[in-house]
């Protein structure tokens, strides 16, 4: 079975976020079920930089007034195709934001091109000799994929959009329509329109054969009107096809016994051997060597990341006799509070504002426990990977968090299948209660030895996951 994914971003080419892990290690995932995977990526230039081999495969003579050129690749067992479009894509900055930290006011069209170009690679005769069975698009960047094959030559083609956040939904003003060469009709409530504007995830959303999600709870959660983001009713419409499958993560990128990037690797028998990478965070974050446990986080600093909250609790943690190391970006309000309290507490708080993907294998191999207070969290993929690092994660409960952590209770940790904490609801005292209970279960070396050991032996693989989505596309090819 061939599939094409689209997606904004790619790990290790692009990333800004946890779409890119999910849409790189997934293929590899689907192999063993017979399942090829070609992944179609806008030609931004550090995509195009990093692909020291690659040829043209095809070309589109008009993509928005532009021709472009589709290129392949190989890379790190990735089967790529490339959308290179140079006035569309090589552009200073990141690959939605210009290098002030804008969007890109043509990013209705940037993506609108790269949905468009999916369409026709499923449909007409682009790639010459290939042809996917199923057309798997991530995110309102790559939603409008199947909008164009409702009106192209792949309309019978089965399609599966997956959601990684529904708060972003690639919404812009009616008058881009004009511009997206779709037919009048497409301007309605079946297809685009959404409350007067274009909406490319709502189109999306109505014209995939099966969407899904990337948790189970997330998928029920946004049937509320509390995290649909105004998306709930449509679909409601649609739980027939709406699935949730968690994500899984690479455990041969993130494996604590090769990591390159760690100070000492270790497996889940030498779990003692963290110290060295205890300590050497302590020395890049300036800490000092008091014994309480280091909470590390790693995140876009945002509301829906909670990190205001984190800001409210950060004194608490050192009062309670525990450190805390920040690596985020994001809000520069939230990043303000965040290195002031840092400069409050020097040697127990500590922070790197920035993007920086191996300190956060050190921090998560060094790390005691990681906190995720997420207002909403469709998976969250950092705490699988504290799991595998026995990294305790402490976390809200809410969605892909409440499927992934198990609780600390009482008949978790008899049972010995506890991997972490959970809270709700998801406030200040919420956090500051959960630290207190993750501190008096660091304090119980057993108890905290038998979290951590359980963690390493949660299954965070994409083996299970890879299953349902094998089956989910099988079940659709069925179909017909
Ligand atoms: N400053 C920094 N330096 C280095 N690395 C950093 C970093 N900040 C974040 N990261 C990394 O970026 C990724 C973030 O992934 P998440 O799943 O936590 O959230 P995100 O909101 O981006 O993804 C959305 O999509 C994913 C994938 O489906 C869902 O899991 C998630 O819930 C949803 O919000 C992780 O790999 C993390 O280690």
């Amino acid at each position: 079975m061939n599939i094409l994914s689209v997606a904004s971003e790619v790990y290790p080419l692009v990333k800004t976020g946890g779409l890119a892990d999910v849409v790189g290690a997934l293929p590899a995932a689907l192999l063993p079920h017979g399942i090829r995977t070609r992944t179609l990526v806008p030609g931004y230039p550090a995509v195009l930089h990093k692909l020291k081999k690659k040829k043209a495969v095809g070309g589109i003579d008009n993509l928005f007034g532009n021709p472009a050129t589709v290129l392949a690749a190989e890379f790190d067992g990735l089967d790529l195709l490339v959308l290179d479009q140079p006035a569309l894509y090589d552009r200073d900055g990141g690959p939605y934001l210009d290098p002030t930290g804008r969007d890109y006011p043509d990013n209705f069209r940037r993506f609108a091109a790269l949905s468009l170009a999916a369409a026709e690679i499923a449909g007409d005769d682009v790639v010459p000799g290939w042809k996917p069975d199923i057309v798997h698009v991530h995110d309102w960047q790559a939603a409008l994929t199947p909008v164009y094959m409702r009106f192209g030559s792949a309309r019978n083609m089965p399609t599966v959009l997956t959601i990684h956040n529904i708060a972003f939904q690639g919404q812009f003003g009616p008058s881009v329509f004009a511009e997206l060469s779709l037919p009048p009709e497409a301007f309605s409530v079946q297809f685009v329109e959404y409350y007067g504007d274009v909406g490319f995830l709502k189109g999306g959303l109505q014209t995939a054969t099966a969407i899904t999600t990337v948790s189970p709870s997330y998928a029920h959660e946004i049937l509320t009107p509390e995290f649909g983001m105004g998306m709930e009713g449509l679909l409601a419409s649609r739980t027939l096809d709406l699935t949730g499958i968690v994500n899984g993560i690479d455990v041969d990128t993130w494996n604590p016994e090769t990591d390159p990037h760690i100070a000492r690797n270790y497996g889940p028998t030498a779990i003692k051997q963290r110290a060295a990478n205890r300590k050497a965070l302590e020395e890049r974050f300036g800490l000092d060597d008091s014994r309480g446990p280091i909470f590390c986080v790693i995140s876009r600093l945002t509301w829906q990341k909670g990190m205001d909250l984190l800001a409210e609790v950060a004194d608490d943690i050192v009062t309670l006799g525990g450190k805390l190391i920040v690596l985020g970006s994001g809000d520069s309000a939230l990043e303000g509070a965040l290195l002031a309290a840092a400069s409050r507490h020097r040697g127990r708080i500590g922070m790197v504002t920035g993007y920086d993907e191996p300190l956060s294998h050190l921090m998560q191999a060094g790390s005691d426990a990681i906190l995720i207070p997420s207002r909403f969290e469709p998976c969250g993929l950092t705490q699988l990977y504290g799991l595998r690092y026995g990294c305790v994660p402490i976390v809200a409960r809410t969605g892909g968090l409440t499927d992934t952590v198990i609780d600390a209770n009482e008949a978790a940790l008899s049972a010995r299948v506890a991997t972490g904490f959970q809270f709700r609801p998801v406030t200040a005292d919420g956090l500051r209660l959960a630290i207190r209970r993750a501190m008096h279960a660091f304090n119980e070396p057993k108890v905290w030895a038998r979290l951590q050991n359980q963690g390493m032996k949660s299954d965070v693989s994409w083996a299970k996951s890879a299953e349902r989505y094998a089956s989910l596309y099988s079940g659709l090819l069925a179909k017909g």
